[in-house]
């Protein structure tokens, strides 16, 4: 386990980081910001302002590295900087962001709604990045009642004075320390498996997304479900020339047939068991019809029209327990055509909500 200093140290992808975050190279005093925000109407990617700036110059994104990877161990007495107890950590989410929708997810199904604190920012990302709003001014949004923070930005200074990396969600906060955890969605949703056991409900003891004999395939599932589904979409979407944006969107439809198929044949993802791989998949696949279809251009095929096993396969586990509270389709929708302006310069938000997923299983 690494120190949250250490890990930072160690992580080996620290200079890629530094060096995709170069144009932001101080602290974001009020001036910084007004420089950086009076060119924000523009669509022009150049006269961006670094947050919105998502390709590179190459017209392709490339997803930077993620710097805060410390793991939570299960033994109180282990000695670790990072050790399970009730009511020390904090999750801050977004209910639109794909990634941290994975770690709320698992924090509902393993119980620990009352042993992790929760955190939701506002639906809108500005120029200062995310934002907590109250509920009145934001329906859906959680306050920082962990920090009493206005912004998620100042968590990251809070935790490493220095940092130069984007301000993502999901946050894993340590109330104790005063540090970031973790702000890895495929690391917290293992951090939230089995770490907390003693404190979950009796239901929830044991219960694994992510179970030792089926460790190795759902690690290879995960692998191209993450570069051509998860992450696919996103490349599709924030490309900016015709080429990169071509040469993403293919493999994603490649894999989303290759998924149709595994789906006609079988319940789950791996193992005709409900695991981890399902759960990465599913936050994606809910936002492709009524986000990804038009906003990120993937629109070569919808679920609701040419995916009917994916879609019995989404039914399936929006119909599970505890499920449904975790997706916000207004949050989700209002997020990315508001946002994201160089893609939808007049922030209108589409009527449509994608394939009712509460309607009975059938095919
Ligand atoms: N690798 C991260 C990615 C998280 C991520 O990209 N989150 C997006 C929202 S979907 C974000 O917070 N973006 C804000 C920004 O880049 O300024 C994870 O999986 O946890």
């Amino acid at each position: 386990m690494y120190g949250p200093f250490a890990s930072k140290i160690l992580d080996s992808s620290f200079k890629a980081l530094i060096a995709f975050s170069r144009n932001q190279t101080s602290l974001p005093s009020s001036r910084y910001w007004i420089r950086r925000t009076m060119s924000s109407t523009s669509t022009n990617q150049e006269s961006l302002p670094p947050i919105y700036k998502w390709a590179s110059t190459d017209g392709e994104f490339r997803r930077a590295p993620t710097s805060f990877r410390n793991v939570i161990e299960k033994d109180a007495n282990s000695g670790a900087q990072f050790v399970a107890e009730k009511d020390r950590y904090h999750l801050y989410i977004s209910w639109a962001c794909p990634w941290a929708h994975r770690t709320v997810l698992v924090r509902a199904l393993k119980g620990l709604d009352d042993v992790i604190g929760l955190s939701v920012v506002d639906h809108h990302l500005g120029p200062k990045g995310w934002k907590f709003s109250t509920p009145e001014e934001c329906p859906g949004a959680i306050p920082d009642t962990a920090n009493n923070k206005a912004y998620l930005s100042e968590l990251y200074y809070m935790a490493w004075p220095e940092y130069k990396g984007r301000f993502t969600v999901p946050v894993l906060w340590d109330k104790k320390l005063g540090t970031i955890v973790n702000n890895e969605s495929s690391e917290i949703i293992r951090i939230f498996n089995t770490t907390f056991d003693d404190f979950v409900p009796e239901h929830a003891k044991g219960l694994t997304f992510y179970p030792e004999n089926l460790k190795s395939e759902i690690d290879s599932i995960n692998e191209w479900v993450y570069d051509s589904v998860n992450n696919g979409v996103y490349k599709s979407g924030f490309a900016t020339t015709q080429e990169a944006y071509e040469k993403n969107v293919a493999p994603l439809f490649e894999s989303l047939d290759r998924l149709e198929k595994i789906f006609s044949e079988h319940e789950f993802l791996v193992g005709n068991t409900f695991t981890e791989a399902d759960i990465r998949l599913w936050t994606t696949i809910i936002r492709f019809d009524p986000v990804y279809h038009g906003h990120f251009k993937c629109n070569a095929k919808s679920i609701e029209k040419d995916y009917p096993h994916i879609l019995r396969w989404a039914r399936r586990i929006y119909q599970m327990p505890k499920v449904a509270q975790t997706v916000n389709m207004h949050h989700i929708k209002h997020h990315y055509y508001g946002s994201q302006k160089n893609i939808n310069p007049t922030g209108i938000v589409p009527v449509g909500n994608g394939p009712d997923l509460s309607k009975p299983i059938i095919l």
